[in-house]
Parts: structure tokens; sequence; C-alpha cells
């Protein structure tokens, strides 16, 4: 069966959703779908480069209006589609019931926890997710508030993100060495990594806060944290005001990225919930990056970051890491595997394994395939 993705979050802009759906998708039969999205600087190149055809609209955002839905069922209709695959299911989604073909829906988390447990919104939510063929969820967690926000079990299939587990490997010692002093990092002291939209979800104040504490304890420790974001600012003002040992690499290419997670002995990002649980962690693509590169993580407690980061066996997740007193925990859940290379050793082989087994692109891929019936 041919179908139509129709979305806002394609690359190359950057971010969890964007790296997802390109992944997902690029291992499905190329003639078997399209996908509609919006524009996006460098979007010409990328494009050309797909085996799949990619139409951008010219408005900045894809939004739900009779012009849209117009668009989408004369795409389909030319393209011979009999599937409408919408990410996200609102507001775009609001599409879906008006469209001239069924239509399945793509979840993460926030945009459904949001919504869902908003009046109003919620209504508007339920109606999308009761319409659909199909739902696709990124994860457990975002499955889980689909049905509740529907008030009914889904017809769901749960394809976690993942990982490409040969572009994200563990680095040998020399290679190790060698991307450490690129990046300007100690070759020979402690680096704990985080990678990240840079958000307030995401936790990297916790992570500041808890690497200053261990000055003394840890004098050679460095906190290298890559990635861009509207956080930045405050960051690197926190991180002034308490001399944190902290290095900020800004955005990092994608080239570089796997040399990255590299560099670490432990990986990291805080995440916690925020105004009251409405938002939080959908999954966490970071993780099951670092985890393919061999590297332990430390999580934060929020939304499906705990299906991410196997607590106690390829890492660790921190309860409540939105409490006051989470910089102190982190730094002892960080000391914990800093303190102890054998300890990392054994977690970061148990994080490659289940990268390989439970999160690599081209089983997940297949299991998407299945669903979509292509
Ligand atoms: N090249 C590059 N990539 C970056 C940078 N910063 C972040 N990224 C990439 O952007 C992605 C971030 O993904 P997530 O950790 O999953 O976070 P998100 O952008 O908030 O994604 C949302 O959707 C995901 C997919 O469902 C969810 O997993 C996630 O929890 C969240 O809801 C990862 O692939 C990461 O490598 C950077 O500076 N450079």
């Amino acid at each position: 069966m041919k179908h139509l993705l129709v979305t806002n979050d394609f690359p190359p802009k950057i971010g969890g959703i964007q790296s997802l759906l390109w992944e997902w998708w690029r291992r499905l039969p190329p003639e078997q779908f399209a996908v509609l999205t919006s524009p996006y600087d460098g979007a010409a190149e990328f494009d050309a480069e797909q085996a799949f055809r990619v139409d951008r609209v010219p408005e900045p955002v894809l939004l739900p209006h009779p012009i849209m839905t117009k668009r989408v069922n004369d795409m389909a209709k030319e393209f011979g589609a009999e599937l409408v695959v919408l990410d996200p299911a609102v507001p775009l989604g609001l599409i879906g019931p008006t469209l001239d073909l069924p239509y399945d829906v793509v979840l993460h988390g926030a945009e459904v926890t949001v919504p869902g447990r908003l009046p109003g919104s919620k209504q508007a939510l339920a109606w999308v997710l009761r319409n659909a063929r199909h739902v696709i969820a990124a994860g457990e967690y975002s499955s889980a508030e689909a049905d509740r926000a529907a008030g009914r079990a889904l017809p769901t299939t749960v394809v976690p993100p993942g990982v490409d587990t040969e572009r994200f490997r563990p680095l040998t010692a020399p290679e190790r060495s060698a991307a450490r002093a690129d990046f300007g990092l100690p070759v020979d002291g402690q680096v704990i990594v985080g990678v990240s939209r840079l958000v307030p979800r995401k936790g990297f104040d916790t992570a500041i806060r808890a690497v200053a504490r261990m000055r003394e304890s840890h004098p050679d420790l460095v906190l290298a944290i890559a990635g861009k974001g509207r956080d930045d600012d405050r960051l690197r003002k926190l991180a002034d005001e308490l001399d944190a040992p902290v290095r900020f690499l800004g955005r990092v290419a994608n080239d570089d990225l796997p040399r990255i997670y590299g560099c670490a002995d432990v990986f990291t990002m805080l995440c916690r919930n925020r105004w009251g649980g409405l938002e939080q962690e959908g999954f966490g693509i970071v993780f099951v990056e670092a985890a393919a590169c061999g590297v332990p993580q430390v999580a934060g407690q929020s939304g499906g970051a705990a299906e991410a980061v196997a607590d106690g066996e390829t890492g660790l997740v921190l309860d409540e890491p939105g409490a006051d007193d989470a910089p102190a925990r982190a730094a002892e859940a960080f000391a914990t595997l800093l303190d102890d290379e054998a300890l990392r050793t054994r977690m970061g082989a148990a994080a490659r394994e289940r990268a390989l087994t439970d999160f690599s692109y081209d089983v997940l891929a297949a299991r998407l395939g299945a669903a979509l019936d292509v």
C-alpha cells in the first residue's frame, strides 16, 4: 500500500522527531511513499539526495485548514497513495477526519500529553485519535497517553526511536583520545557528555549544579554540553556563576556527533517533568545514541526516559530530577559511575548490546513497514 507522510518535522531541521522520522522512513521502499513537509534552510540539497519524493509547502508551517486538506488530498491522489500518515496528531492531525483517505497518526510524547490533559484540546485530540485507522507510537509512554486521551485502547503499533548502530559505535582508545583532543576536551581527564536541544526540560541546569559540587572530589572532571537552544544563555550564566567545569560545544555537525558521544566516560540528560507533568520527555533518542557508542547513561525519570535507559543495567535513572536535592543525587550517580571503571565497562557493553537488539533502526523499520502495510 502506498502512503503519504505529512509532517512539520523533517530534516534538514535538527531534532528528535526529525531524525526519527527520517531514520524510519528512509528504510522503507522509496517508491511506496512520498513526504509533504515544511520548508527549511538547505532543504533543496537535502531533498535531492533522498531516494523518495519530498514536496514542501510554501508557508513556514503545515496547519490544519481547508487548503491543507485539499493539498494533501491532491498530492495523495496524484501519487496514488491509499493512506495518509499525519505527524503531529494536533494541530496538523485535525485535517485527518476531513481527508478523502484513511489516515494514521504518529505520536512522540509532549504533543500528546499536553493537549491530552487540557480540557478542550483533549476533545480535539480524542477526535483525531478515534478516527485514525492506526496509531504509531514512539514508545509505550506516548501509547499510554494516547489511550488515556481517547478514552479507550487504540489500534497501536509501538515503534521506539532507534539508532544507526554502524554510525554510532564505540571508539577505540586511540580514536577516543584523538576525538577528545579535537573537541578541546582533556585527553586523560574524566568527561561527562550531554547532547540535546537546550530547553529547560532537558535538565542541564541540574547537571551543571551537580558537576559544580564535584570540583574537589573530581578535580579533572569536565561536563561537555553539545547542542543549541533557548536555554543556552541561562545555562552559560549558571556555569559561570558556579564556576562549574563545563564546556559548551554549541551545535555540532552531524558527522561529528558519534565522536562526541565517544569522548564520554558517562552520558547524561537529566530530563524532568514540567508544568505539573504536562511536559515530559517522550523517550530520548540521545540515550540510545550514547548506548550504541557503548557509553553508560544517567537519565532523569520523565515520560519514556526509563524505556530508553534500563536502570541498573545500561545506566542509572534519577528519580524526581526536578527536586531541590536532585543536583546532589545526580553528583552521587555520576560519581558511582566515574569511580568504578568495571561498572562503566559492564554497563557500556550492556548498552551497546541492547542498542543492537532492541533499537537498531533496521529492526524497527521492519515493524513500521508492517504497520503501514508497505
Ligand atoms: N548534529 C546534531 N544533532 C543534535 C544536536 N543536538 C541534538 N541533536 C540530535 O537531536 C536528537 C534529539 O533527540 P531527542 O533526545 O529524542 O530529543 P527531542 O528533540 O526533544 O525529541 C522529541 O521526540 C523524540 C522522538 O519521538 C523523543 O525521543 C524525545 O523524547 C522528544 O519527545 C538526537 O538525535 C540528537 O543527536 C547537535 O548539536 N547536533
